[in-house]
C-alpha cells in the first residue's frame, strides 16, 4: 500500500516500525507527521544531484517494478559462472543501448561497479600501466579534465596518491604540450556536469587515453546525435532511471588488457558489484527495455524540458543573472534540456554567486567546486518537484526585486 504523506514525503519499507507503524520522511521544507506543514522561510535546496525527478514515473509502475527478495536468494559471492556479473542483466543493458541508440556496445567488454563512481577510478587504474620497479625515469600518467568539471575526478585521483597516476588539473593547460610530457588520461563528460555541454576530447596523440563519462548521455538530458563508440565508456543507473541509492553503474571497454586491469581492481576493491543491486537494476531496466524505452524518457524529457523552460522564462527578465546557452542539436523536434543550470552572476560586485543566491534563500553549488570562477553557481534541476517549485519561486522573487529600484536587492 502506498502511503501518501500529503504528497510532500515518502513512507519507505525500512521505515516500518516493529509495531507496524509507518513514518513519513518529509521533503525539504515540509514537516509534521504527514508532511503537510510547510516552513515558509526555509531555503530552496538546489545543491545536490539527487535524481528524484523520476520518482513519479516509478510510482506509476510500482507493481511491475516491485522486487521481493527472500532471505535465501543468491547468498553467495559469485554467480554460477563464477563471475560477479549477471549475464541476464548484461543482455538487458546491451539491448537498452541498442533501443536508445546512445552507444555501440558490440565487441566491448562490460564491467559493473558500485555506481559509476567506482568505475571512474577503476578506469584510471586500467589506463595507467603500473610503475615498473626501480625505473627512476618513469613518470605517472597525468589525469586531467576541462573546467568546469565534476569534482570527483580530482578527489578520487588525489585520494589514491598513486605512483602510477597524478591529478594535473584543467586540460586546457596541457593542450599543446601533451606529446612532450608523457601519458595523459583525459576525462570527457558528455553532456557535462555542470553545464550540460556535449564535450569532445581536447588532447590528442598516441600518449593520450580518454575516459568518456556518459552518466547523462540519455534522452531526458540531451539530444543523442550518434551512438557513442569510444574505447572506454562509463554509464550510471543513477541518472538513467533515478535509482541513485542502488549504487550501480557499468563500463564498456574495448581493450582486453585495460579490461583485465579494471576487473582485477574491482575484484580487489569490492569483490564485484552487489547482486542485490544487480537484481534491482535487472527488474527496472527490463521494464524500460520491454517498453522500448518510451515511457521513462517521455516522462523524464517532458519534466526536464518544463523545468528548463520555466527557469529560462523567469530568468529572461533578469540582467543580473544569465544561464548557459545550449546549442540546438541535430533534430528539429528536440528542444534543449539539461540536468543542471549553470548560472552566472553578471554584476561586477557579485563575484560570489553562491553567496548572492544564499542570501536569497537558495542553496546552489559554488563554481569553484567545478574548478570554475565563483561568479558561476550550479543549480540542480533533477531533484523532486517540491525542490524545483520552491527554487523557481525564490528565483522569481530575486528577479522581481531587480525590477523595483526602490527595493533593496539582496
Ligand atoms: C558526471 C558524473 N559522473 C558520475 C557520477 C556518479 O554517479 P553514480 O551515482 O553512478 O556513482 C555523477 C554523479 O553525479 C556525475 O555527475
Amino acid at each position: 500500500m502506498m502511503i501518501r504523506c500529503s504528497g510532500h514525503g515518502r513512507a519507505y519499507l525500512d521505515g516500518l516500525s516493529m509495531r507496524g507503524e509507518v513514518a513519513c520522511i518529509c521533503n525539504s521544507c515540509y514537516g509534521g507527521q504527514d508532511c503537510s506543514v510547510f516552513t515558509p522561510n526555509c531555503a530552496a535546496d538546489a545543491d545536490d544531484g539527487n535524481p528524484l525527478f523520476l520518482e513519479p514515473y516509478w510510482m506509476n509502475h510500482a507493481a511491475t517494478t516491485a522486487v521481493v527478495v527472500s532471505g535465501w536468494n543468491r547468498m553467495g559471492y559469485a554467480y554460477e559462472d563464477d563471475s560477479n556479473i549477471s549475464k541476464e542483466l548484461e543482455k538487458i543493458i546491451r539491448q537498452l543501448h541498442a533501443v536508445v541508440g546512445n552507444a555501440n556496445t558490440s565487441g566491448k567488454y562490460i564491467l559493473f561497479g558500485a555506481g559509476s563512481t567506482q568505475l571512474l577510478n577503476a578506469a584510471i587504474i586500467g589506463l595507467s600501466p603500473p610503475h615498473p620497479d626501480r625505473d627512476h625515469s618513469f613518470s605517472p600518467a597525468s589525469v586531467v579534465a576541462s573546467a568546469p568539471f565534476y569534482q570527483v575526478y580530482k578527489q578520487q585521483t588525489d585520494i589514491y596518491n598513486s605512483l602510477n597516476f597524478k591529478w594535473q588539473g584543467d586540460t586546457s593547460t596541457w593542450k599543446n604540450k601533451s606529446d612532450q610530457v608523457g601519458n595523459f588520461i583525459e576525462f570527457v563528460t558528455s553532456p557535462n556536469n555542470p553545464d550540460g555541454q556535449l564535450k569532445e576530447p581536447i588532447l590528442k596523440g598516441p600518449y593520450v587515453k580518454t575516459i568518456y563519462d556518459y552518466a547523462y548521455y540519455w534522452p531526458h538530458f540531451t539530444a543523442i546525435p550518434t551512438p557513442a563508440d569510444s574505447d572506454l565508456m562509463i554509464f550510471a543507473m543513477s541518472k538513467l532511471t533515478g535509482h541513485a541509492g542502488s549504487r550501480f553503474g557499468w563500463a564498456f571497454v574495448k581493450d582486453e588488457a585495460v579490461y583485465k586491469r579494471m576487473s582485477s581492481y574491482l575484484s580487489i576493491n569490492s569483490i564485484g558489484a552487489s547482486q542485490d543491486a544487480q537484481l534491482r537494476a535487472f527488474v527496472v531496466l527490463r521494464m524500460v527495455v520491454k517498453d522500448k524505452a518510451k515511457g521513462l524518457f517521455e516522462f523524464g524529457y517532458k519534466t526536464m524540458r518544463e523545468r528548463w523552460e520555466m527557469l529560462n522564462k523567469t530568468l529572461s527578465k533578469s540582467k543580473r543573472f544569465s544561464l548557459q546557452k545550449l546549442e540546438p542539436r541535430y533534430c528539429s523536434f528536440f528542444k534543449e534540456v539539461t540536468a543542471y543550470a549553470w548560472l552566472k552572476c553578471e554584476r561586477e560586485e557579485d563575484h560570489d554567486c553562491y553567496a548572492v543566491l544564499r542570501a536569497a534563500r537558495i542553496i546552489s553549488r559554488k563554481g569553484s567546486v567545478f574548478s570554475a570562477e565563483d561568479r558561476y553557481a550550479r543549480l540542480s534541476l533533477i531533484k523532486n518537484q517540491d525542490d524545483f517549485d520552491l527554487l523557481l519561486d525564490r528565483i522569481d522573487e530575486l528577479v522581481s526585486q531587480e525590477e523595483q529600484p526602490g527595493l533593496k536587492t539582496i
